[in-house]
């Protein structure tokens, strides 16, 4: 591979907004890959994958490179050195690759490897927190969220059926492949991109990992429902939700930020769907108005985001020890307050894209046991593992209100 200079350039400066201005990176990406008309594919998803590899691995890359934050522009030339070594890619004679020790980093990547933390680059607190909530499961974990993630797509079936979607991508030769349990699930072969195909412009699917996918599955939503999707975002879950009920009941989808809602309605209207509503949780007035009024209630809560580490590893750099203490504060305010629309004999179900147990379980344990959860029974939980599954990590909990005879 040749490596071309306006390509190394823009991964440069993508990373120095990620690591030096505490920018996300998939925004840093979605700019970055504005910057040039010219760049095709292949040009684009060099920048973007390198990138994302560097962010990945900076802890180890830092180590064998010798360089410490915040970076300098020589520094972040001299991580791409490790990356290209790494990849076995020669690198070209410019000045800020000049002395660059080849044959001493592949040796100290082996002297490097021999510390978890290094090797599987991670903050030293993380990986304790990591080895505390999950003790020797932790590795392997930690392990499998530093693979890179696998492009999954869902097809909606209000526009298509699983074989219109393998036929379109087909003719533009990109290969699928469907995944055995998972319905309306189909797993790129190679990376491409699919958002300029007509397929995804004429909303026959959407992009939404496969463990992702068993969250409305879970849910079990049926024609003509009320069902609340309390954090809705920009509605992944609750576009799954509303195909599921064939575009009849209603989804209501509620959210704290209107950004997210409004990105929502314009996905609705891609996947020609009709049955959800958005509201805007702008005072406690919003849930208290939908009190005992749902059939069923989806909390697909705010959570560390650690089982998604693969597909946003800058969440490690940029998440601080004092976030868990919050989310899960937040989490049980979610749980006490938003399970109160579960009408009698209604379903609850809470979901966390998070491994560690006290965003989850423990957390739905707790519930269980306070005055707010007292009306409710435990019915089914599903833990998957990055390890096992090889998708994403989530957490997903099925709770029964009781009616008012029981
Ligand atoms: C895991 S994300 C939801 C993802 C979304 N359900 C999807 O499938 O695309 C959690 C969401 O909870 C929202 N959120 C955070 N605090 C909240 C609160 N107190 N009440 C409701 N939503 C909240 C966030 O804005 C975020 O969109």
């Amino acid at each position: 591979m040749r490596l071309h200079r306006t390509l190394v350039f823009a991964t440069i400066d993508s990373l120095n907004l990620i690591f030096n201005d505490d920018k996300m990176a998939s925004k840093v990406l979605k700019d970055t890959l504005k910057r040039d008309k010219r760049w095709g594919s292949r040009d684009r998803a060099f920048i973007a994958e390198t990138t994302y590899d560097i962010v990945r691995w900076k802890r180890l890359y830092a180590e064998i490179a010798e360089v410490k934050e915040p970076y300098k522009r020589e520094d972040l030339f001299r991580m791409f050195a490790v990356w290209a070594t790494m990849k076995g890619i020669k690198l070209p004679d410019w000045p800020q690759f000049e002395g660059t020790p080849t044959r001493r980093i592949k040796g100290r990547f082996d002297e490097a490897s021999k510390t978890r933390k290094v090797r599987e680059s991670i903050p030293d607190w993380l990986d304790e927190l990591g080895e505390k909530e999950l003790g020797k499961k932790w590795d392997k974990e930690l392990a499998a969220l530093n693979q890179l993630a696998d492009v999954v797509l869902r097809v909606n079936p209000m526009k298509a059926k699983i074989e219109d979607v393998e036929n379109a991508l087909s003719d533009l030769d990109i290969r699928t492949e469907r995944i055995k349990g998972y319905p309306f699930a189909l797993k790129l072969v190679e990376r491409a991109n699919v958002f300029t195909s007509d397929a995804f412009k004429n909303g026959w699917f959407e992009v939404q990992d496969a463990s992702s996918q068993k969250v409305a599955a879970m849910l079990d939503p049926q024609p003509g429902q009320r069902i609340v999707d309390a954090c809705a975002g920009a509605g992944g879950k609750s576009l799954h939700i509303a195909s599921l009920m064939e575009n009849t009941g209603q989804v209501l989808s509620l959210d704290i930020y209107q950004n997210k809602l409004n990105e929502l309605k314009r996905r609705a209207r891609r996947n020609g769907i009709h049955n959800i509503e958005t509201r805007v949780i702008d005072s406690t007035k919003v849930i208290k108005k939908l009190i005992g009024k749902a059939d069923k209630v989806l909390l697909d809560s705010p959570c560390t985001g650690l089982g998604v580490l693969k597909r946003n590893p800058d969440t490690k750099w940029k998440m601080n020890p004092d976030f868990l203490a919050e989310i899960t504060k937040t989490q049980a305010e979610i749980l006490d307050s938003y399970s109160r629309m579960v009408k009698p004999g209604g379903d609850l179900v809470y979901a966390t894209c998070s491994i560690l147990p006290s965003e989850n379980e423990k957390q739905v344990k707790a519930f269980l046991k306070r005055e707010s959860g007292k009306d409710f029974e435990f019915v089914k939980e599903e833990k998957i593992l990055p390890s096992k599954s090889g998708f994403d990590g989530f957490y997903i909990a099925l709770l029964k209100k009781k009616t008012i005879e029981d």
